[in-house]
């Protein structure tokens, strides 16, 4: 797969190594926050070269809560491996900048609500004329039309919206958030899929598309398990569809452990590692329902059993052959054995904060395995840079 101009003069790209399979394609990132943003850092990880158009106000991720001062975790966490540039685009000539970058880009990502483009004149229509090559992202909240296509959109709304937040918590509680923008994440991924997706199409075909990802989708999407009622089935079963029982967190002499045993083989293998094998031998416990069903005889056995070793020895205990973990805090994971092995945690020099440590490297790519990543940008680090290689003199 190659660039939509090979010989273009414009060549930031040519990073020495980018090898990924995205290596030649070129990304305007116009998002903002998460989803979109970090769309295109998946894209910049497989070797798409991407450049990030912020307005002059900046990416309102930059001003969120942080306990960095420099700058804000969740930009740097979401923004790897990307040129940043200011463009006002509400004036002329720095429009005309876009343009120009459009001309030579393969890709174009925003996050606006779908009133926006049109009236910054860099809607689908508008830049299909002017590239027909361009994969042109739209990340909305609710979509493209319909009665809320324009509302703001934000992970946590939409998980509300969804039922998300009803499936969290105690039966009979209030709704709770799944802290981690998990909606903007998926979205993410559907953006650098759909967006590969096209890349792969234009090659056959020679022509960009639109490709529309919305946070319904995503906070839909995800619950496509859940999402399934047979007809003449009664409503609203919610928290009714957990499975429960001896599968969840239960306490144990220190911290948290979650267990899962939801086949006859992990059950088996809980029940004698706890030291409890009669359970395993039991008919009235012998099917997942049957544990859920009775887990009020279940739960005081297991958690007196669980209560005589901290959550780690109990990780240990269960080896590979109950599916567990000990709850663990976020910056433990940097320096796990596992995480380690896989390579996943790079660290990132950066002008404001000398180095950081990020998660990167999502997915594994055996012969293009992709470019070293580097820190996300500093606010208006390129802007100079790329808008000197640009001639905008023959744009609009
Ligand atoms: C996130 C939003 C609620 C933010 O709402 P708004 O701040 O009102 O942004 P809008 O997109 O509606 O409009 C952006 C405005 O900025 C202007 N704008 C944008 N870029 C530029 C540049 N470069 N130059 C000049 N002006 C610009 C644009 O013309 C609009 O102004 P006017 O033309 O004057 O109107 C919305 O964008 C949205 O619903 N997006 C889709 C879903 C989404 O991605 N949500 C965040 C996921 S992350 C998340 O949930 C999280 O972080 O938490």
């Amino acid at each position: 797969m190659t660039g939509s101009n090979p010989s273009s003069p414009f060549a930031i790209a040519q990073r020495e190594g980018a090898t990924g399979p995205l290596s030649g394609i070129r990304v305007l990132d116009l998002s903002a926050y998460i989803a979109g943003p970090y769309g295109c850092t998946l894209l910049a990880d497989q070797g798409a070269e991407v450049i990030k158009v912020e307005p002059p106000v900046g990416d309102n991720l930059r001003r969120y809560p942080s306990t960095l001062e420099a700058e804000s975790r969740a930009f740097l966490g979401v923004n790897r491996s990307k040129r940043g540039v200011v463009l006002d685009l509400k004036q002329p000539e720095q429009r005309a900048v876009l343009m120009r970058l459009v001309r030579e880009a393969d890709v174009l990502v925003h996050n606006f609500r779908p009133s926006v483009p049109v009236r910054l004149g860099i809607d689908f229509e508008s830049l299909h004329k002017l590239n027909p090559r361009l994969v042109y992202c739209s990340v909305t909240g609710y979509g493209e039309q319909g009665p809320l296509k324009e509302k703001a959109g934000y992970d946590q709304v939409l998980q509300t919206m969804t039922g998300m937040c009803t499936m969290q918590g105690k039966t009979g509680g209030a709704p709770e958030i799944l802290y981690g923008s998990v909606v903007d994440y998926y979205a993410a991924a559907l953006v650098a899929a759909g967006v590969s997706s096209a890349l792969y199409e234009r090659e056959r075909s020679g022509e960009g598309q639109f490709v529309g990802v919305s946070l319904l989708r995503s906070a839909l999407t995800m619950q496509s398990a859940r999402m399934v009622w047979a007809e003449g089935e009664p409503a609203a079963v919610g928290r009714d569809m957990r499975s429960g029982g001896v599968t969840g967190i239960h306490p144990t002499a220190d911290g948290y452990l979650y267990i899962s045993a939801n086949t006859p083989r992990f059950w088996q293998a809980l029940c004698e590692r706890i030291g409890l094998p009669e359970l395993a031998a039991d008919a009235r416990y012998d099917t997942v329902r049957k544990r859920a069903a009775e887990a009020e005889i279940l739960l005081p056995q297991l958690h007196a059993a669980l209560a005589t070793r901290s959550a780690l020895a109990w990780e240990a205990l269960f080896g590979e052959e109950v599916p567990c973990a000990a709850a663990r805090q976020v910056e433990d994971m940097f320096d796990h054995p596992q995480v380690q092995a896989e390579q996943m945690v790079t660290s990132l020099p950066h002008p404001l904060l000398g180095s950081y440590r990020g998660i990167t490297r999502p997915i594994v790519f055996g012969r293009t395995p992709g470019p070293e990543p580097f820190a996300a940008p500093v606010f208006d680090q390129d802007t100079a840079a790329v808008s000197a290689l640009l001639d905008v003199s023959s744009d609009d």
